[in-house]
């Protein structure tokens, strides 16, 4: 690892203030390369409180600390309609993936399932849901905008904020063996927002080298997904990144996934292959197959290294 290696950071306060004298200029032209290079950044001054943050982290904290069976119930009966099973669930034992978690949905559809205990649980994960919903919004138009397409031209191709889901999670402590928390990976998603506690853990691969994003109070790492990968052409990029586990302590993060509609078709865009005189690097793919395949991968990992890699966005490069 890069001694003194850390992801870039990326200021956006001049997007919540009217008084811009270039600001705004500045701080796009800021994602636009930390996109470029790391594919993720550390965004500072986004407007989610740190407060809520620590509160919810903490009260997620509380809520894993609780007995197995009490954790359990914080799930829904069968034939859940939500594009993912929501609630509680503990990664199986045979997967490589060491933790725990909770999974919401935009809570307006009310496919959520939460626990009873700690108070004010669940209103602290509505809160975090709808302010990151609105960074969200507001990191979609800067990408709109790095990647020089038409004025609004992602938020009315992503408009459908039903396939966006949040995450809270618990690792559990690295053992003597091995420390995996979570594999090597690239989000399948448009953009993901995670924050942690002190523990830290995240680690994002660069130039060859793995980069600790070391925890930061209050401020969020932002990673871009495949979806973005795919539609600049590998412009911007998706970042390889994992967790790992230390000891003697668990580690909470919450992830959020603003992510696109299962029915949506995905390929390079023209701006950035017909327009420019370049290939297409992916062919084109509904979204929801994609999402499919991820899924069986993690519920059936492959038992063969070489079949891994076609589990991610490798499997529709050209
Ligand atoms: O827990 C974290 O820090 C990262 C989680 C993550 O990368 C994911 O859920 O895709
Ligand atoms: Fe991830």
């Amino acid at each position: 690892m890069a001694a003194g290696a850390d992801l870039p950071v990326v200021d956006l306060a001049p997007f919540f203030t009217e008084d811009d004298s270039g600001g705004v200029t500045r701080a796009t032209e800021a994602v636009r390369e930390a996109c470029r290079t790391h594919g993720c950044f550390r965004a500072v001054n986004h407007g989610v409180p740190a407060e809520l943050m620590a509160r919810a982290l903490e009260l997620s904290a509380a809520f894993f600390a609780l007995p197995d069976d009490e954790k359990a119930r914080a799930r829904p009966a069968e034939g859940t309609v939500a594009p993912l099973p929501v609630g509680y669930a503990r990664q199986p034992a045979y997967s490589a993936d060491k933790h725990e978690y909770v999974l919401v949905f935009d809570p307006k559809l009310r496919f959520n399932e939460y626990p009873a205990e700690p108070a004010g649980f669940r209103e602290a994960v509505e809160e975090c849901y709808a302010k990151f919903t609105e960074l969200g919004l507001l990191v979609q138009e800067v990408l709109n905008e790095c990647m020089g397409l038409p004025p609004g031209f992602l938020r009315d191709y992503n408009g459908d904020r039903g396939f966006d889901f949040m995450s809270a999670m618990r690792y559990f402590p690295a053992t003597e063996e091995e420390n995996n928390g979570l594999s090597a990976h690239e989000d399948g998603n448009c953009i993901t927002f995670v924050i942690q506690d002190g523990v830290g853990g995240l680690e994002v691969l660069k130039d060859g080298e793995w980069v600790p994003a070391e925890p930061v109070d209050g401020s969020i790492i932002v990673n871009i997904g495949d979806v973005i990968q795919v539609l600049s052409n590998n412009k911007l990029k998706s970042p390889t990144h994992r967790v790992v586990r230390k000891q003697p302590v668990h580690r909470h993060s919450f992830a959020f996934f603003f992510n696109i509609h299962g029915d949506k078709w995905i390929e390079p865009l023209p701006e950035f292959t017909t327009k420019i005189g370049e290939s297409p690097r992916y062919r084109g793919f509904v979204f929801n197959e994609y999402m499919q395949m991820r899924m069986r991968a993690k519920i059936h990992p492959p038992s063969r290294p070489e079949d891994v890699v076609h589990n991610n966005i490798t499997h529709y490069a050209i």
